[in-house]
């Protein structure tokens, strides 16, 4: 394929989302699965033509009778479908991997970058035969499911060489989406450069930050000067279409094939096992099975003290609960003053949200008994939702 024919037929990203207002004939919609009410503290809600607030079960009772149809999450959405409007919305079944939405028609997946990116190659992984919708920020898939624009989101959430996608935990506690499935992609990059371009003439590479974190010897090793991209197929099609002599991209060989660019150099990640995670994101949450094994992530902080994390991670210990993933990130918040007025003891600035993922799901009753123990000390606890591993690449 051409460039410009490429050019031509690539379905267009969604820009970022500007935020709802909300208008008197919207629906809303309250969400309100929670295994255990305290773990998945329901936000203030407001909604300007409303006026709703909500907390919890009772919440939700008060604001249906004052005709509110529904609320998801305290998000107030338009466009919510109307045939579900006078009942509160259902989890999805474990089975919710099916290809098709409620209506049949084909799943609409919201994936960040371009066509041909690997997050394109995760959605269709995660849910053959879906219409893979192309975003220009993780913050708008996010919102595209959140709004109903697609009907779930693929994002990475780490990589077992780059680590940890950060950006996108940070995403998961602003969000109120639940995570519904994990998919594992092997990501194989390619040096790719427009046709005629020889290695010798490669001043400069373009590509994700993972990407290029993830190829750093090789890089190196060619002498190129690295630049990020939002994205590798993105950063593809930009020497593509600029038709760059002196700049090359690293991307993945249907990258290549889309952007009709020639593949100077294959497999050149710093490691042949070279896996991305991606997480599945959807409006609502799994009911887990007992079919297979399924995997819980949360996050939650903690007073601090000696041993308090410690402490936090004993819960699951006791109860032979193997964790799989832990990760800390600065709780971004105005900084905390002691509690006691007098306190003089000086500000503290470096709070933690912990992100844990546990090899159980919250059916089991040593997820609920470990859960309901954290929750005696967290300052703060969130299920963000249990689901199946991905066992397709052990
Ligand atoms: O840039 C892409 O192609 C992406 O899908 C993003 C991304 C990432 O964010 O980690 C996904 C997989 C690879 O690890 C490199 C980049």
């Amino acid at each position: 394929m051409a460039a410009s024919t490429a050019k031509q037929t690539l379905p267009p990203r969604l820009p970022p989302l500007s935020p709802v207002r909300l208008a008197p004939e919207c629906s809303l919609r309250l969400n309100f699965h929670s295994p255990l009410r305290r773990l998945r503290p329901f936000p203030f809600l407001k909604a300007s033509s409303l006026r709703v607030e909500g907390s919890g079960n009772a919440d939700a009772v008060r604001a249906r009778s004052m005709g509110v149809q529904a609320v998801l999450d305290g998000f107030p959405y338009r466009d919510a479908p109307k045939e579900d409007a006078p009942s509160l919305p259902k989890p999805l079944s474990s089975g919710e991997s099916s290809n098709s939405a409620t209506d049949g028609s084909r799943l609409r997946v919201a994936y960040q970058g371009v066509s041909g990116a690997y997050s394109e190659s995760a959605a269709e992984k995660a849910y053959p035969n879906c219409e893979a919708v192309p975003c220009e920020q993780f913050d708008t898939a996010f919102q595209a499911v959140e709004r109903w624009i697609v009907d779930r989101a693929v994002l990475p959430i780490e990589n077992s060489l780059g680590g940890s996608i950060h950006r996108n935990y940070d995403l998961l506690l602003r969000h109120r989406l639940h995570i519904v499935g994990e998919v594992k992609l092997a990501i194989r990059h390619c040096l790719l450069a427009n046709h005629n371009v020889k290695l010798e003439n490669l001043k400069r590479v373009l590509s994700h930050p993972q990407a290029l974190a993830q190829c750093e010897h090789t890089l190196t090793k060619f002498g190129l000067v690295r630049e990020a991209a939002d994205d590798t197929a993105g950063a593809a099609q930009h020497v593509a279409y600029s038709k760059l002599k002196d700049t090359g991209a690293v991307a993945s060989e249907s990258a290549a094939k889309i952007y009709n660019m020639n593949i100077l150099a294959k497999d050149i990640q710093d490691d042949c096992d070279n896996v991305t995670r991606f997480l599945m994101l959807a409006r609502e949450p799994i009911i887990p099975d007992r079919d297979r094994p399924y995997k819980t992530s949360i996050v939650f902080s903690l007073e601090e003290g000696p041993g308090s994390l410690f402490k936090a991670l004993a819960v699951f210990a006791l109860r032979q609960i193997n964790l799989t993933k832990i990760e800390s990130r600065p709780l971004r918040r105005h900084r905390i003053q002691g509690s006691d007025d007098n306190d003089n003891s000086s500000p503290k600035y470096f709070d933690y949200l912990f992100y844990v993922d546990f090899e159980a799901s919250m059916a089991e009753e040593k997820a609920q008994n470990a859960l309901s123990h954290l929750d005696e000390f967290a300052t703060f606890l969130k299920v963000l939702g249990s689901y199946p591993v991905d066992t397709s690449m052990i």
